[in-house]
């Protein structure tokens, strides 16, 4: 059985690429042999590869930057998924795909839950509410697994942002108004592995997609503050840097950004089991 796998060179495509071994045989691709904001090429290369499954973590995700590059943002995280979505479809195949906490306005302290009113605030956050729609609206067979704030020792986030920063200076001003949950690139493949495991045990039918397909959240458990994980990640480095709490007035950036961005993971618990809290996953990452 032959699974596509997208974005293999990102924190999440990294780590799927050695989860979904025992699965199929994963084609892993990334930009250079398929580039998602060429469509043409993303269909031609579903075409020639004849997956089974896309599993799709490739994303457009510089938040500020995509605020001056809408259109591009928008055919990366929604155009590229629905072609996708319609090439899955003509092969009889399942999509597998990677949304965000971003799809919420954040105005609520309470964690959202998949049936919640979405209402992005920022140009990254509409893109990728727009490619969920986009799959819904085909028809495959899919899960989409919204997380958020995603780390690990690879690639570009949040985590190694601040190791850098705390061992550059003395001092380090970091916003303590936005709610959310960190989620370990990891937990998010093994959790995806998890799942599709059960999929095949039900050799992927139809009737398993109609049960148990559709938007799932999957977050740690737990939640914090950008200035919280900080502490966390400092501490656990035993770096010595000075953390000041500010509001996010106080760090202008181009993209606006949820206030409470806490997702309830409670359905997919229910189906599929165990997600770590972010405080144990922070500690097993750093180790
Ligand atoms: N990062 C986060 O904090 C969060 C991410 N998500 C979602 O989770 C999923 C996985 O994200 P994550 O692994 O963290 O993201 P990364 O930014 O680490 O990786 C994204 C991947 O997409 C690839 N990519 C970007 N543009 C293109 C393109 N035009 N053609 C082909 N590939 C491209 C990148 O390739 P290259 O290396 O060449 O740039 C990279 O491999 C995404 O759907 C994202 O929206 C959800 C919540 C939080
Ligand atoms: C570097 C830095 C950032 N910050 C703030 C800015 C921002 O509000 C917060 C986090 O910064 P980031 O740039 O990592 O945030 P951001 O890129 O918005 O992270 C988001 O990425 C996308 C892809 C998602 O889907 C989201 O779940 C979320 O993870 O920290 C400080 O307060 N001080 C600092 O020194
Ligand atoms: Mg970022």
């Amino acid at each position: 059985m032959k699974i596509l796998l997208t974005g293999c060179s990102g924190q999440v495509g990294y780590e799927l690429e050695r989860s979904l071994q025992g699965l199929g045989e994963v084609v892993a691709v990334d930009r250079s042999r398929m580039d998602l904001s060429d469509l043409d090429q993303v269909r031609d290369v579903v075409r020639a590869v004849q997956p089974r499954l896309i599993v799709n973590p490739a994303a457009y995700t510089a938040v500020d930057k995509a605020e001056s590059e809408p259109e591009l943002a928008h055919r990366i995280n929604a155009q590229a998924p629905g072609v996708m979505a319609e090439e899955a479809l003509r092969l009889g195949a399942a999509l597998v795909h990677y949304s965000t906490d971003y799809v919420f306005p954040g105005d609520d302290p309470g964690a959202r839950v998949e049936t919640d009113a979405t209402g992005p605030l920022n140009v990254y956050g509409a893109s990728k509410l727009a490619g969920e729609q986009a799959i819904v609206a085909s028809g495959v067979p899919h899960l989409i697994l919204r997380t958020s704030w995603v780390y690990g020792m690879r690639g570009k986030n949040f985590l190694l942002t601040m190791l850098r920063l705390a061992k550059e200076r003395d001092e380090l001003r970091i916003v303590a108004d936005q709610h959310g949950a960190p989620t370990w690139s990891r937990t998010i493949a093994d959790t995806t592995a998890t799942i599709l495991a059960q999929a095949r045990a039900h050799d992927f039918s139809a009737d398993w997609w109609r049960e148990h397909g559709g938007i799932y959240h999957l977050s740690s458990q737990g939640q914090t503050t950008w200035f919280e994980f900080t502490q966390a990640i400092i501490e656990q480095a035993g770096i010595d840097c000075r953390l000041v709490p500010i509001t996010s007035a106080e760090y202008p950036t181009p993209a606006r950004r949820p206030q409470y961005s806490v997702l309830s993971s409670q359905r997919l618990l229910e189906r599929f089991g165990h997600v770590p809290h972010w405080r144990d996953a922070l500690r097993l990452c750093m180790q």
